[in-house]
């Protein structure tokens, strides 16, 4: 179990994270929604230990995450993995390389350094890469791959880490709607399948509802919000984003996963272009 109390981040005198207190058992999929500035990277930063609290406790399992230093922290770090918009590949390394990157943590630092990767480990970047339906990019330059296949990379180097948690954020926000289906299904699938946590940020309203069973709403650093999907009507919409963000909230032009009803694999791999072909790769996960 996760938790947090009164967890408060001021960068000078903007308080970007305002005493927030939360519980997040394990095997939840909770989605953090917010309009920009609302504080939701913070919040995963915090929780992460990118950044640190200013006030307040950060609890997992009973351990004060907030006050780890050195290898308890990396172990955390270890345990929590982390994925972003961005994805944060080495571009000019291979995919499976990027993927083993994941075992950094656990491995000592000459082998790190000289990243000389164990037959074992390389098996297992595969079975990741294997079960994210992107076995095929092993080879190639994660700096080549589309977007939504780089994302996959993220989340396969985030799975050989081995974590008790998965925070995202904003893991679809540079992805075309079909692409941003994909990852959230994979997400969806890890919490499902391996009873991973998954916390992650989102701009739009339909992909928190569609794919989480918790959302907690973010305004001004504090939560205004934290009910199942049914809960969140447009009344609490607009609490959350205010009248004039609400809009975007809800726009078909911001990433959304709305837009892409699943079609069979064999229709997708017929469409046009790179992306189709990815999709026709996806294995499970997309269908
Ligand atoms: N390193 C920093 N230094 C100064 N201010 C920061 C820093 N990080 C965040 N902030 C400020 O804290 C507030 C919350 O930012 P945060 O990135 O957590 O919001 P967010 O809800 O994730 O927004 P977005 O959806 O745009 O990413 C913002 O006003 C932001 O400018």
């Amino acid at each position: 179990m996760l938790e947090l109390h009164r967890v408060t981040r001021r960068f000078g005198d903007k308080t970007a994270v305002d005493n927030v207190s939360l519980v997040v058992s394990e095997g939840e999929m909770v989605g953090i929604i917010g309009a920009s500035g609302a504080g939701k990277s913070t919040l995963l930063r915090m929780i992460n230990r990118l950044a640190d609290v200013s006030e307040g406790r950060i609890v997992y399992s009973g351990r004060l995450v907030s006050g780890l230093k050195g290898s308890d922290l990396r172990r955390w770090q270890r345990d929590c993995a982390m994925i972003f918009q961005q994805f944060n590949l080495v571009p000019r390394l291979d995919v499976i390389t990027n993927v083993m990157l994941g075992r950094l943590n656990q491995r000592n630092s000459l082998m790190s350094l000289l990243r000389i990767f164990t037959e074992e480990e390389q098996l297992l970047a595969l079975k990741a890469l294997e079960r994210l339906g992107i076995a095929q990019t092993a080879t190639q330059r994660a700096g080549e791959l589309s977007g939504g296949q780089q994302q996959r990379v993220a989340i396969a180097r985030a799975l050989m880490q081995g974590p008790r948690m998965m925070l995202a954020d904003e893991p679809i926000a540079s992805l075309d709607p079909r692409n941003a289906q994909v990852v959230m299904e994979t997400l969806k699938s890890i919490n499902r399948q391996d009873g991973i946590t998954v916390i992650t940020n989102l701009h739009t309203l339909d992909t928190a509802r569609t794919y989480c069973d918790r959302i907690i709403g973010m305004a001004a650093g504090r939560i205004v919000f934290d009910g199942t999907p049914a809960m969140l009507t447009t009344d609490v919409a607009r609490m959350i984003y205010g009248a004039e963000g609400l809009e975007d909230a809800f726009s078909e032009a911001m990433t959304s996963t709305s837009l892409a009803p699943v079609r069979p694999r064999a229709e997708r791999a017929s469409a046009k272009g790179n992306s189709d072909k990815e999709l026709a790769s996806t294995g499970p996960l997309s269908s």
